[in-house]
């Protein structure tokens, strides 16, 4: 077994009180899990402080403590670490514990506001029909080549991170997509992790409330690609303002995508309809059955990486012909009646106004527009009335609801949203609060041709309301509304 010292490789230690050649069983975070023999990491979080917790881990049996400060009495029979930084001390220590697991696959990166899922899914959906055995890290899921696990955030902490990277390893994955969050980059959850590529997809707004300014939630991201190694790939979208600054101080190997701007990857959107895209991509032509000029980017950025991962053009462009849409992402069906439910998830600002502007401009305008949209309680304030303007601007018909209202009083998250409604639009909109009921009068307000946006929980398969997650599927839902009302 190892010893401590071995697992302290690469870790910024101020002061060492007691031996690091002990032996050890686990590595936790969390002193509630701690066990005889186990090391705790104390982390300052955003609610409690791990520091406070650093006794009872002892009391748990813990007989390492790694801490940013050494509690003032210190115990004989265990072994005090201080560091720079629990969070990133904890990252490098993972990443030792698996034996460091990402430098045996090629992991690759995608951060940035919207369309991450997007192209980790779809980036593992075509290395699998190249015949790779891949690994997949998203919001939706976690995938060991086939083996499916359940995902309980965008980016998971370190010691999860690398327990999966590990299993991939076990499994003889060759390649590993994974998002890296505004969240998990500064919780250094990403840290001593060795990655092959990044790919930056849009900066919007989302998250206020976590990062204090838009600068702050701007160089969080830009942090991913100032730790990217010489050897990796940096592949930016350059449409976006923020793209250059994601490569200002990287020393990854720089490589640019855009529709508007000359780029590496360059894409023009030569047709836009319901049932797909049609791009050229620098000098080729190429057929995708994802929908709206949002995907054209993902197309393009998964293009570009496919081809800086080692595939050849010809086949890249054949396996982008195959790839199915993600789940809960423009998902979409034609009811009997000839409703047409789009679901959505849909939940900054600028997604819904992407979402809005593609059915916009694939519908013939003689048909309804009814969004049915929320906003997650406990989460950024800021975007609500933003929301609530796009969603009445470009919709003929609105109606708000819930979407996590977590520890928030739903109404009052309505009545946020409803700020942002300008006086002309009022009329078109009202609020449900029983999401359920918002999408069942959305499909009795439907007649044939209409088309009905459910957008902001998109693939999610519960609602939380304080604390408590119930069962929830927009998409089997408004499926079997639609249905009643056929009969
Ligand atoms: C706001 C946030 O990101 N919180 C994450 C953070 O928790 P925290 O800072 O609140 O932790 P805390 O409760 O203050 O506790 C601090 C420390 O004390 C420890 N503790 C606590 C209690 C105790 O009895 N003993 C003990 O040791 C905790 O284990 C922790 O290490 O660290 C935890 C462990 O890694 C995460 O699970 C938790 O995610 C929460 C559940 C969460 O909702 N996170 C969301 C916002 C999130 O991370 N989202 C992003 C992406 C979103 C997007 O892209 O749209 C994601 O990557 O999923
Ligand atoms: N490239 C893109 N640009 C803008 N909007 C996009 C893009 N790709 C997807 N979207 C929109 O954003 C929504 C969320 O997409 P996706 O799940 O891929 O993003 P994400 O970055 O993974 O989000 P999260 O931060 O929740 O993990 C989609 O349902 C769609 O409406
Ligand atoms: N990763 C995002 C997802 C938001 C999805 C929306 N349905 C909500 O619950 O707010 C978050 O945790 O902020
Ligand atoms: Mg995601």
């Amino acid at each position: 077994m190892k010893q401590l010292k071995d697992i302290l490789y690469k870790v910024t230690i101020n002061a060492v009180a007691g031996s690091t050649s002990i032996d050890y069983n686990a590595l936790h975070f969390d002193s509630r899990q701690v066990s005889k023999g186990d090391v705790f990491v104390a982390i300052k979080g955003t609610v409690v402080d791990g520091h406070d917790f650093i006794e009872t881990a002892i009391e748990n049996g813990a007989t390492a403590i790694v801490c940013e400060s050494l509690p003032s009495a210190l115990k004989d029979s265990v072994t005090y670490i201080e560091v720079e930084s629990a969070s990133q001390a904890l990252a490098f220590m993972a990443a030792n514990f698996y034996e460091n697991p990402s430098e045996n696959l090629q992991l690759v990166g995608v951060t940035g506001t919207n369309g991450k899922t997007t192209i980790v899914t779809l980036l593992y959906q075509l290395f699998k029909k190249a015949g790779y055995k891949v690994g997949l890290l998203s919001t939706v899921k976690i995938m060991v080549d086939n083996k499916e696990y359940k995902a309980t955030h965008t980016t998971p902490d370190s010691l999860t991170i690398n327990k999966y990277l590990k299993l991939m390893n076990d499994e003889g994955v060759e390649f590993c997509f994974m998002e890296v969050s505004s969240h998990g980059i500064h919780q250094h959850r990403t840290d001593g992790l060795h990655f092959q590529g990044g790919i930056f997809t849009n900066l919007s707004h989302d998250h206020l409330d976590y990062h204090d300014t838009f600068a702050e939630y701007r160089d969080v991201k830009k942090v991913f690609f100032d730790q990217l190694p010489k050897s990796a790939f940096a592949l930016v979208n350059i449409d976006d303002k923020n793209g250059l600054v994601m490569l200002q101080n990287t020393q990854a190997k720089k490589y640019t995508y855009a529709l508007k701007t000359y780029a590496d990857y360059k894409a023009q959107v030569l047709e836009n309809e319901l049932s797909g895209l049609l791009l050229k991509l620098n000098d080729s032509e190429l057929w995708t059955k994802l929908i709206g000029r949002f995907n054209a980017y993902n197309v393009t950025a998964i293009y570009g990486a496919s081809e800086l991962l080692g595939l050849e053009k010809v086949e890249i462009l054949r396996l982008i012909s195959e790839l199915e849409s993600v789940s809960g992402r423009f998902q979409y069906f034609i009811s009997e009646e000839k409703v047409t439910a789009i679901i959505d998830y849909a939940h900054t600002p600028d997604a819904l106004k992407n979402v809005l502007e593609t059915i916009n401009s694939i519908r013939t305008n003689n048909e309804e527009l009814i969004t049915v949209v929320g906003c997650g309680g406990d989460r950024d304030k800021t975007k609500r009335p933003k929301m609530g303007h796009i969603a009445s601007a470009l919709s003929t018909k609105v109606i708000f609801t819930s979407d996590n209202p977590r520890s928030e009083v739903p109404e009052t998250i309505i009545e946020d949203i409803e700020k942002g409604v300008e006086p002309q639009n009022f009329k078109k909109t009202m609020a449900i609060v029983d999401r359920r009921q918002a999408i069942k009068t959305a499909c009795q307000l439907a007649n044939s041709n209409d088309i009905i946006l459910i957008a902001g929980k998109g693939h999610e398969t519960y609602q939380e309301v304080n604390g408590k997650r119930t069962d929830f599927d927009d998409y089997k839902i408004v499926e079997e509304f639609l249905k009643q009302l056929q009969k």
